[in-house]
């Protein structure tokens, strides 16, 4: 039943018992074939085992995605765990260990990107420092990767700061990860017990220290928990933030030498072959690749717009979107991107009243702390999104969270009946509040919710702790000019709402996803590629090939005028500009 509507291929990776690399071109049902293998292994497990299977993905959207599918599917995911490596070993390695180390034993909490950028900046500032700094990144030996001194210099005051207010950022977060399953080997032997399986989407941009993580898990039983890679080579767009495709040889000496069962898969089964042709060329050994969806034959349109001023982008995007939504295509069906993400919510902000009948889905940029381990952040989810069948196995992902959360804070559960997730699904749903502005909007859930479960602050001071946290992080972003988001909960609501609008995003932030339109603006110079990448060519096509392969049938790409960039004269992407290709009018 579970193996129904698979290829012979996708079946085959589905049953192939131990280690597999499965790597195949775009559309070619890898995360299908995922979420498969997810469902196909949960369901072998022993009922009278604690096994789960692990899905790792790239993106919080792509792991929520994992459960809206397999709940289509009606498939028990009560047994799957899934998200990205960063929840992954906070959730795994350092909530339950971090006690074991030095560093963390005095308690820590997480400081998400947008902490981390403003503690820089003030560096930078503080130092006079005028030099571009985002690379974070540690090596195995807890080493920066970053090579220039100068910059290193301002990262080792940016360490001294995190330390002196018991904060880590991601990269700590995976270094701590690695170190304590490097010192106590027990962690990883307990680990791969718990775990049947671990799966890793878009392998290709797994940093180093990610493979050691999850690589150190397999090896600690000698293979006892499985692992399932599947990924693209000619989707590495993580390169200059750490990605690494590894090979099979590569791999296997991180298996301290168990094989790994290579596979891949054929056709595609998302675009039009007219699509396929036009982006083969961006990979870096271009093999035919035959269209094998319903709209295969179906022309759809291509179009490049290098000639629109920036100035009237926002204009340019409307008449897209119309035009879109004209010839029948549903809102969330359309994709706008941005190689950046500072345009974004501004683009957004503008499109609106342009657009007011249309909806728009811009969650993967909400303005909130992406700080999943905080007690708020999982319950402001609930109050910011309506109960609906779509999303109820998301929602009650959310509950499990919360009710888990609050174990790990107080050491004691909900009172009755709420530690039962529908019990708590229920409590929030009936909940309301008729502030307009979010912050005493989300206060005034929180409030109800807290008297109704008796959450004492006094009795429960580290819930009082990550409410301060939370608000904090709220009010820094509604007042950051740079995200320019709304305050009214309607528009916030609406950037939560599940995938009912338009979707703008990044590039990164889409991977894996796909659409009937796709509409990419800002493919200029500097940015694709961007200004740090050490081979400029090979990144560009990566990053274009990953744009127009998410497109089912129309790719609108534009390379506007009149954008400054590093002080300069913006210019079109070099590979996009140089391609001979007959665009559509
Ligand atoms: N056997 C199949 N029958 C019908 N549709 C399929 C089949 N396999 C995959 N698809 C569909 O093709 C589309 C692409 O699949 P999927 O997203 O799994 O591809 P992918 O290889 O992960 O792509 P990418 O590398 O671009 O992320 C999806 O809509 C999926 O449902």
């Amino acid at each position: 039943m579970i193996l129904n509507n698979l290829t012979r291929e996708q079946k085959l990776a589905v049953q192939q018992d131990g280690h597999v690399l499965l790597s195949a071109c775009p559309g070619s049902g890898k995360t299908r074939t995922i979420i498969h293998k997810l469902a196909y292994e949960s369901s072998r497990l022993d009922d009278n085992s604690k096994k789960k299977v692990v899905a790792v993905t790239f993106t919080i959207r792509a792991s929520d995605e994992i459960f809206n599918r397999l709940n289509r599917m009606s498939i028990d995911s009560s047994r799957i765990w899934s998200g990205t490596l960063h929840s992954f070993c906070l959730e795994w390695i350092l909530k339950p260990y971090s006690c074991y180390l030095l560093e963390l034993q005095n308690g820590y909490t997480i400081a998400d990107e947008a902490y981390k950028i403003s503690l820089i900046n003030d560096l930078k500032e503080k130092y006079r420092v005028n030099l571009y700094i985002d690379n974070t990144r540690l090596d195995r030996n807890g080493s920066f990767v970053e090579s220039d001194n100068r910059k290193k210099a301002i990262l080792n005051y940016y360490h001294q700061d995190l330390k002196e207010q018991k904060l880590i950022d991601f990269d700590l977060l995976l270094y701590y990860s690695y170190q304590l399953l490097v010192t106590y080997p027990k962690i990883g032997r307990v680990l791969s017990n718990l775990f049947h399986l671990i799966c890793v989407d878009e392998y290709q941009d797994t940093q180093d220290l990610s493979y050691a993580i999850i690589c150190n898990i397999i090896n600690a039983n000698n293979g006892n928990t499985s692992l399932f890679l599947a990924g693209d080579i000619d989707q590495a767009i993580y390169h200059s933030l750490g990605g690494v495709a590894k090979n099979k040889t590569e791999i296997e000496s991180e298996l301290n030498g168990q094989k790994i069962i290579e596979m891949s898969l054929t056709g595609n089964f998302r675009s039009t072959q007219r699509i396929i042709d036009y982006y083969n060329s961006f990979q870096s050994n271009p093999i035919p690749i035959i269209a094998q969806g319903a709209n295969a034959n179906e022309q759809g349109v291509i179009s490049y717009n290098n000639t629109v001023n920036q100035d009237e982008l926002v204009n340019e995007l409307v008449r897209l979107i119309q035009e879109n939504i004209n010839n029948g295509i549903a809102e969330n069906e359309i994709c706008v991107l941005f190689p950046q993400w500072w345009l974004i919510t501004s683009i957004t902000g503008k499109l609106k009243p342009l657009l007011p009948d249309v909806n728009f889905d811009a969650s993967g940029l909400a303005p909130m702390s992406k700080n999943r381990d905080n007690f708020w952040y999982t319950l402001s989810h609930l109050f910011l999104t309506e109960s609906s069948p779509t999303i109820y196995s998301l929602r009650y992902k959310w509950a499990k969270e919360l009710i888990d959360k609050f174990h790990e804070h107080t050491g004691t559960e909900f009172p009755e009946p709420y530690y039962i997730e529908r019990n708590i699904l229920r409590l929030t749903n009936s909940i309301t509040s008729d502030k307009t502005e979010v912050v005493s909007y989300l206060e005034d859930c929180f409030f109800q919710f807290a008297n109704k479960l008796n959450l004492d602050s006094k009795k429960y001071p580290s819930l009082g702790e990550s409410w301060k946290v939370y608000f904090k992080n709220i009010k820094l972003r509604l007042n950051d000019r740079s995200y320019n988001v709304p305050s009214d909960i309607d528009s916030f609501k609406k950037l939560y709402k599940e995938r009912g609008g338009i979707v703008i995003n990044t590039c990164m932030g889409i991977k894996g996803e796909e659409f009937e339109t796709v509409i990419a603006f800002g493919l200029l110079n500097g940015y694709i590629p961007h200004s740090n990448e050490a081979s400029p060519h090979h990144a560009s096509n990566k990053m274009m090939y990953v744009i127009s392969s998410r497109a089912k049938k129309n790719l609108h790409l534009i390379s506007e005028t009149g954008r400054m960039i590093r002080d300069s004269n913006g210019v079109a992407t070099p590979v996009l500009s140089n391609k001979r290709y007959t665009y559509d009018k």
